[in-house]
């Protein structure tokens, strides 16, 4: 398979991870998780998480790289179990930019903005 454009590659991964629903498990990495389910796949977000943290505080930048596109690969198929993707995050994401984090905290803080 041809590799598809960086820039649509979410995307990409949203529907080749959709299209595994129906794959085989013994002949997909993909499958098998979503096979499993979300507590495994929660479990292995979760190692990914560390792996990128160790490779954060002593690994190359290659490694680090790395880690977080196992991060990144592993966090949509969890999306994927609930029928969400990444334009959902994208949307999130989108709507804060430009906010200040230290500005959406007080407005977190203000009294009644629970
Ligand atoms: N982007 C990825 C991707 N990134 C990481 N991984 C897999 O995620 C796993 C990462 O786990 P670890 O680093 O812990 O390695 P491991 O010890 O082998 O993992 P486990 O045995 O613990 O599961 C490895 O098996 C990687 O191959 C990925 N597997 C698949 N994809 C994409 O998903 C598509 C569909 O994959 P299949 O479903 O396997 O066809 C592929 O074409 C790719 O585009």
């Amino acid at each position: 398979m041809a590799n598809p454009d960086t820039h649509s590659i979410l995307q990409d991964l949203d529907r080749l991870i959709a299209e595994r629903r129906s794959a085989d498990p013994e002949a997909s990495y993909v499958a098998g998780l979503l096979r499993d389910g979300p507590a495994r796949i929660s479990r292995k977000l979760g190692e990914e998480a560390v792996e990128s943290v160790i490779a954060g505080l002593q690994e190359s930048d290659e490694a680090l790289v790395g880690e977080i596109a196992d991060l990144w690969f592993h966090s949509l198929v969890l999306l994927a179990t609930r029928g969400l993707s990444s334009e959902q995050v994208l949307a999130v994401l989108a709507d804060r930019f430009g906010l200040s984090g230290l500005e959406e905290k007080r407005r977190r803080q203000e009294p009644g903005s629970a």
